[in-house]
């Protein structure tokens, strides 16, 4: 059984159904336990001839038989089968409705965490926890509940009897269990910080491989697949030897329990004799308290599994716990306002920005405002802030106060959601579903005309390039979209950004993978279909966005100049020299990029 704050809850709010099934499983300790007596009737019928119905002495005959020993069994086994039929429903379903909550509330929570949660923890570890480490955890509700009750009830209801029976021999046989539950203890404190290993094991070999799957292309491109395969041969080394440490404390464990019960029965059988022999019990008392005996040993046993089962269900939900405890630091700050009707003006005052683990500012004192309506063009060389000043305006991290306004009100005091609802995004790192291209472009809108999935897709200039494939628009992309090429896979990006209509529409390099006519068309469609709109386009070459209304040139995480193209050319010495750089690459037929 286990305990926290994340799972308590379960045993309240399932609390009918648990409590139906403790009620059948009491009632199957308890007929179990008459068992017993029916074997000491049956033999001493057999040695004495009478035997002992209701208190009183009776002869032992074939009725005594039928109706006070086989009548009353087959009643017994028919009600301890229905029984448990009972509590293994109401447990085990239980525990898969705990699983099936606990899953929701943790894709629930990770959809809120930020992106710096997923830099710091991989794929491949989050998977485990919701495969692994929730099937560990349903495992040690139900079954913990199972164990836990089981040994309570049946363990002490034996006990008592064996108790009333002879409290000498009783005593003598429970110190083992006593030694027993000592080393238990210790032992299931080494077994929670073993199946911790063995599951962060599990889960490094589950990022490698993820990563590799993901990598293939780069990998076979290297011809790396010999020494990928010796690192995952040398993780998966690492996740046996954490399974199999784990399995020789836990063979221990049963191994100690196995030394107890045998232990116990040579005490029964060695002092239990001495009691036939001095009269004390007779043959049938002794069979019965053997089998007492037998109706306590599941308990013991379960009791080893329990400690067993708790440590990994502690383990696991320690994991999970971290999950759900992950603080959700880009949140809304109490009392924001909805962003409503967005006008699409962005204005940055003075923003000086570092990344939640970064060494150093990425960028410095940032200040110029774009109005509503406004096509921009952000340029600067690789690695200056490009990316990282448009994530912002998406509150992918958290920005100070009074650095950053929509439509003139500070970001920090408008909604996220309403925020990200006033932008419509092309990242750098074109992601799509492994879904239909419809479904794809659609992405955005909660419901879209398939005539505006089609314009939105002939604006980004990729609708040819659909019709022509064999199922047009119902064509399934492969997870990460590997089926189009990567020109393919940047249009139908934008296309699922332009069907969204956002007042401000942000590109990231979103062009780079397409030839200079397909480029051309783009743009131009860019400007027709964002009339009126805010459009901010990230570039390297001058020539994608010299057309645009403004350019915002940067270096080094400073924005250096602000302007229309030939204003920047004429003004700024840094600008010009760059323009300048890519035009002669261009005549000598070099690509260009800065
Ligand atoms: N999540 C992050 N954590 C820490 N540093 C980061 C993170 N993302 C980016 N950086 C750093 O911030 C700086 C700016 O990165 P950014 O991606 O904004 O540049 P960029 O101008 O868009 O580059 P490119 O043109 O190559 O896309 C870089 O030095 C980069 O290493």
């Amino acid at each position: 059984m286990i305990f926290g704050k994340h799972i308590n809850r379960y045993y309240l709010k399932n609390a009918p159904i648990l409590l139906l099934g403790l009620a059948a499983l009491i009632a199957v300790d308890y007929f179990q336990l008459i068992i017993p007596e029916l074997y000491r009737m049956l033999i001493n019928g057999i040695n004495s001839g009478s035997v002992l119905v209701s208190g009183q002495s009776a002869a032992f005959t074939k009725e005594v038989l039928m109706q006070n020993i086989c009548l009353p069994m087959i009643g017994i086994v028919f009600a301890m089968v229905v029984g448990r039929f009972l509590w293994r429903i109401c447990f085990f379903g239980a525990a898969i409705r705990v699983e099936t909550d606990l899953r929701n509330r943790m894709f629930d929570h990770s959809k809120n965490l930020s992106q710096a949660y997923y830099q710091v923890n991989k794929v491949g570890n989050l998977m485990s926890l919701y495969t692994n480490d929730l099937d560990t955890i349903q495992e040690c509700f139900g079954e913990g509940i199972l164990m836990f009750c089981d040994a309570l009830f049946l363990g002490v209801l034996a006990f008592l009897k064996m108790w009333q029976m002879d409290q000498g021999l009783t005593l003598l046989a429970m110190i083992p269990a006593a030694i027993m539950l000592v080393i238990g203890n210790i032992m299931g404190k080494v077994l929670t910080r073993k199946w911790e290993e063995r599951q962060q094991a599990f889960s490094d070999l589950s990022d490698f491989a993820q990563e590799n799957f993901s990598g293939i292309a780069v990998i076979k491109a290297f011809v790396k697949e010999l020494k990928e395969l010796m690192a995952f041969r040398k993780l998966n080394e690492q996740n046996e030897e954490a399974n199999v440490v784990y399995t020789k404390f836990s063979t221990l464990l049963n191994m100690l329990v196995t030394a107890f019960v045998e232990s116990v029965i040579c005490i029964i059988l060695g002092y239990g004799g001495y009691l036939v022999y001095q009269g004390r019990f007779n043959a049938g008392q002794l069979v019965e308290y053997i089998g007492y005996f037998s109706a306590i040993v599941w308990p013991i046993m379960a009791i080893s599994m329990l400690i067993e089962k708790t440590s990994r269900g502690k383990a696991s939900l320690n994991r999970i716990s971290e999950l759900l405890d992950a603080e959700i630091d880009v949140a809304d700050q109490p009392g924001v306002e909805e962003l409503r009707d967005a006008k699409g003006g962005v204005e940055f005052r003075g923003l000086t920005f570092r990344y939640p683990d970064g060494e150093y500012d990425v960028l410095k004192n940032v200040s110029f405002a774009i109005q509503p309506g406004e096509s921009v063009g952000i340029v600067g060389k690789t690695g200056v802030g490009k990316t990282t000043l448009v994530d912002l305006i998406l509150r992918t991290y958290n920005v100070p106060d009074g650095t950053l306004f929509i439509d003139g009100k500070d970001v920090n005091q408008l909604s996220i959601h309403s925020v990200r609802a006033a932008c419509a995004y092309v990242p750098q790192d074109n992601f799509l579903f492994s879904d239909t291209i419809s479904n794809n472009i659609a992405f955005g809108l909660d419901e879209a005309d398939q005539s505006e999935i089609v314009r939105a897709a002939t604006l980004a200039d990729v609708n040819d390039n659909i019709a022509g494939f064999k199922e047009g628009y119902r064509t399934v992309l492969g997870e990460r979209g590997v089926t189009v090429s990567g020109g393919q896979k940047q249009r139908i990006s934008i296309a699922r950004a332009l069907l969204k209509n956002a007042p401000i529409l942000i590109l990231d390099d979103s062009v780079s993978a397409v030839d200079t006519r397909t480029e051309k068309v783009i743009l131009q469609n860019l400007r027709q279909s964002r009339a009126g709109k805010t459009t901010i386009l990230i570039a390297h070459r001058i020539s994608t966005v010299e057309q645009m209304d403004k350019i915002v040139y940067m270096e080094d995480g400073e924005v250096v100049a602000v302007g229309p193209h030939d204003e920047l050319y004429a003004a700024c010495a840094d600008y010009r020299r760059m323009v300048d750089l890519q035009r002669l690459e261009d005549e000598m037929g070099g690509n260009g990029n800065v």
